[in-house]
């Protein structure tokens, strides 16, 4: 099973009140949804799959330098309540984590070359964050930092 990992970039670790949302690149091999002219690419935490030899966080500040030019600091990590991952399918699994932007770096700029990643980002306020095209994985866990901005 292939760990992939990613950030749950908020604006503010203790009180939260914005979620980034990335939008994944139309040529990427991945589940997507119907829309008004087609087919819509999904939308995730940024981030990606873990390299032999290193440790789950070190895969997500460097995917987030990579994808999106950001420095970060990673906070909890946000478990499932039944298991320690969450289930993508029958190669990935995920784990989350809080993050925010580190002091000094710049916020992130999806027109930034090369990012094949992502061809948007947005950032989320509590009332969209349920009704977004998440991929599938990541509803509910994006349902869980709403109710944590609701509450905080
Ligand atoms: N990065 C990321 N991937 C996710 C999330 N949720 C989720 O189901 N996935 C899935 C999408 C892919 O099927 C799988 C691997 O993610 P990935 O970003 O490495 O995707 P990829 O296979 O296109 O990677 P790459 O070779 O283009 O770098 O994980 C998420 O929040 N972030």
């Amino acid at each position: 099973m292939q760990l992939v990992v990613g950030a749950m970039l908020v604006d503010d670790l203790d009180v939260p009140t914005r979620l980034l949302a990335a939008q994944r690149t139309a040529e990427r091999d991945v589940p997507v949804a119907a829309g008004p002219d087609g087919r819509l690419p999904l939308w995730e935490f940024p981030g990606g799959k873990v390299e032999p030899g290193e440790t789950p966080r070190a895969a997500l500040a460097r995917e987030l330098a990579e994808e999106l030019g950001i420095a970060v600091e990673l906070g909890d990590e946000l478990e499932p309540p039944d298991r320690p991952t969450w289930p993508i399918n029958h190669r990935y699994e995920l784990r989350i984590f809080l993050a925010r932007l580190a002091p000094g770096s710049a916020p992130p700029d999806p027109q930034r070359a090369p990012d094949p990643s992502h061809q948007q980002v947005r950032w989320l306020g509590v009332e969209e964050i349920p009704d977004w095209p998440w991929l599938p994985t990541n509803r509910v866990p994006a349902c869980l930092m709403a109710d944590r901005m609701r509450w905080s």
